[in-house]
């Protein structure tokens, strides 16, 4: 059952709203009508057995497929129905399961990369150098390097970005979407593949940059890890929210355990 006393908004305001959505394919209601809101500087962690309806969801924040049904405002605009660049550039930054990075290019060319397909300036200024696509281009690189500084990887901003070892390539996929200064981050399976070290490591990291007021939404299958870094945990069950409130709360929860032991159908 939700824990009324930690999953309290740290404020009023909703950064996040998601309402009554559902998605289908075909015959498979993959969510169920989810109501969920999200306030700013929320650390939430999203769980739930294989197919329970995690990515589906995060694809449906992120434009990345459409909704069946509800809608998505952030900061109190639609946001639902709008493409995946629109998305971005109104707030919603992501990472994905399976890192999705430039081999060959440096670790700051593709924090830029990330950054200019957003915040480009016309092709008419790219052309001639105009003042604003100058002084674009110089805010781009400032910010990409800060977001390296953040992630620490600053001291190998010159490396290919197939020189880093798999812990610092997921950091480059975090530094990439933090470069859109996004209101909101999504994180999908962080610690896939991480050893127990660069897990700890990555954890830090999380926790810092939700200290510093990024809110954030996070997949993850290592539990210590979500528990850990998330102050309330949404649990999803064949498309359904069967669990909202702290880690401590969602851990003892019977329904809960008995989805992961497969005892709920
Ligand atoms: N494009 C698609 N076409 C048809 N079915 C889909 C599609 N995407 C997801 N599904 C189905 O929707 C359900 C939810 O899948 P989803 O990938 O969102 O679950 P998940 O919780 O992220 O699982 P996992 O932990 O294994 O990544 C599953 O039954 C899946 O087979």
């Amino acid at each position: 059952m939700p824990d009324q006393a930690t999953a309290l908004p740290l404020d009023d305001k909703v950064l996040l709203d998601v309402k009554g959505v559902g998605r289908r394919f075909g015959g498979l209601v993959a969510l169920a009508n989810l109501d969920v809101a999200i306030r700013p500087g929320e650390a939430l962690g999203l769980i739930g057995p294989n197919g329970a309806g995690k990515t589906t969801f995060f694809n449906i924040i992120a434009g990345a497929i459409p909704v069946s049904s509800g809608s998505i405002h952030l900061d109190g605009e639609q946001i639902s129905g709008l493409s995946p660049d629109r998305i971005a550039g109104k707030g919603i930054a992501r990472t994905f399961q399976n890192i999705r990075l430039f081999d060959e290019m440096s670790v700051l060319e593709n924090v830029l990369i990330g950054r200019h397909r957003f915040f480009r300036a016309s092709l008419f200024g790219l052309i001639f150098r105009t003042k604003k696509a100058h002084a674009e281009e110089n805010l781009s690189k400032e910010v990409a390097r800060q977001v390296l500084e953040r992630v620490g990887l600053a001291d190998k901003m010159a490396q290919p970005a197939r020189s880093l070892s798999y812990g610092d390539q997921r950091r480059l996929e975090i530094a990439r979407a933090l470069a859109l200064e996004p209101k909101l981050l999504l994180l999908d399976e962080p610690m896939a593949g991480m050893n127990p070290t660069e897990k700890a490591d990555l954890s830090r990291l999380i926790v810092e940059l939700n200290r510093s007021g990024m809110t954030i939404l996070l997949i993850e299958h290592d539990m210590k890890a979500v528990m850990g870094i998330s102050k309330r945990v949404i649990v999803l069950h064949h498309g359904e929210i069967i669990a909202d409130g702290s880690p401590d709360a969602v851990r003892a929860d019977r329904t809960v355990i008995d989805a992961y032991l497969g005892r709920r159908g």
